[in-house]
């Protein structure tokens, strides 16, 4: 049981992919009643485009932290304004956050506090390749411990760190990137794992980045088999979650530990 507090651009298609991967989902922002169904759930996804219900946020990290149910701090936009950065760091400072999944324009952001990103996409100056790829990581890391929250960092290249192992995991589609939500998706599918696996969020966090690479190339071609567009492959996203197969899984991802 996922309990999220999200925005409204997204949030079907997150109630509907945790459903896909097996779990159930509950939405719910009203500060009268938060803590109570956080308190009743198995995790916690606290998403910064639902910014409004910041007091909900709060009150709702610190009945997981009570209650040791891990906490997924998708950081939507974190450089685009002052009040989401700011809103971002008070909840790591508070070591309220168990894992933290975003772009990498975002988790730069929140390194550095720099704002150059002017929306919820990544910026290009900022993205993970080849070539940036190991001192990407080694940033990633470092922020990692600094947190002391697991980071994945998704993108052409995901990499997930506990500031102790990291891996890297490629494929997927550019098509995730021309549909909304792709990233908000891998953080509920991300918040399923960990409410499932609250032992191992560096390993909840891998089998999300994966599961998700995998369905993103599941997912696109289907759409080119059937000449289809974006609309159609977000809805391919969800059928290949729901229908992946552990053998899917084991004959098509590509885990790399540094
Ligand atoms: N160029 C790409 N090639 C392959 N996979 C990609 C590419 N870009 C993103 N992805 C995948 O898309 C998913 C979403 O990641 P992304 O970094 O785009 O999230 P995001 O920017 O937060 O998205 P949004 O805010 O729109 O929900 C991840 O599973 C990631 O691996
Ligand atoms: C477009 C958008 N704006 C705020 S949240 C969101 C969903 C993708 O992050
Ligand atoms: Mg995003």
């Amino acid at each position: 049981m996922v309990h999220s507090i999200t925005n409204n651009v997204t949030v079907n298609d997150c109630a509907n992919i945790i459903l896909a991967a097996g779990g159930s989902a509950i939405m719910a922002q009203d500060e009268r009643e938060v803590a109570e169904i956080t308190s009743r759930s198995d995790a916690l996804s606290l998403n910064m485009g639902a910014l409004r219900a910041q007091e909900a946020m709060l009150l709702s990290a610190h009945a997981a932290k009570r209650r040791k149910r891990p906490v997924i701090l998708d950081p939507v936009a974190a450089g685009a304004s002052r009040l989401r950065g700011e809103m971002c760091a008070r909840l790591l400072e508070a070591g309220l956050v168990s894992v933290v999944r975003g772009n990498a324009s975002e988790v730069w952001a929140l390194m550095t506090g720099a704002q150059h990103t002017l929306g919820v996409e990544v910026n290009a100056l900022d993205q993970v390749t080849e070539q940036n790829l190991s001192e990407s990581a080694r940033r990633v890391s470092l922020f990692s411990r600094e947190t002391g929250a697991v980071v994945l960092l998704s993108g052409a290249l995901d990499i997930v760190s506990d500031g102790k192992c990291t891996a890297v995991l490629r494929g997927g589609s550019e098509m995730m990137r021309r549909i909304t939500g792709a990233g908000c998706m891998l953080t509920s599918l991300t918040a399923a794992y960990c409410g499932a696996n609250p032992e191992n969020l560096f390993e909840a966090a891998v089998a999300a980045s994966g599961v998700m690479k995998t369905c993103g190339e599941l997912a696109y071609r289907r759409v080119c088999e059937e000449m289809e567009g974006t609309a159609s492959f977000r809805t391919r996203l969800i059928d290949a979650v729901s229908m992946l197969t552990g053998s899917d899984l084991a004959a098509k991802l590509r885990v790399q530990i540094l």
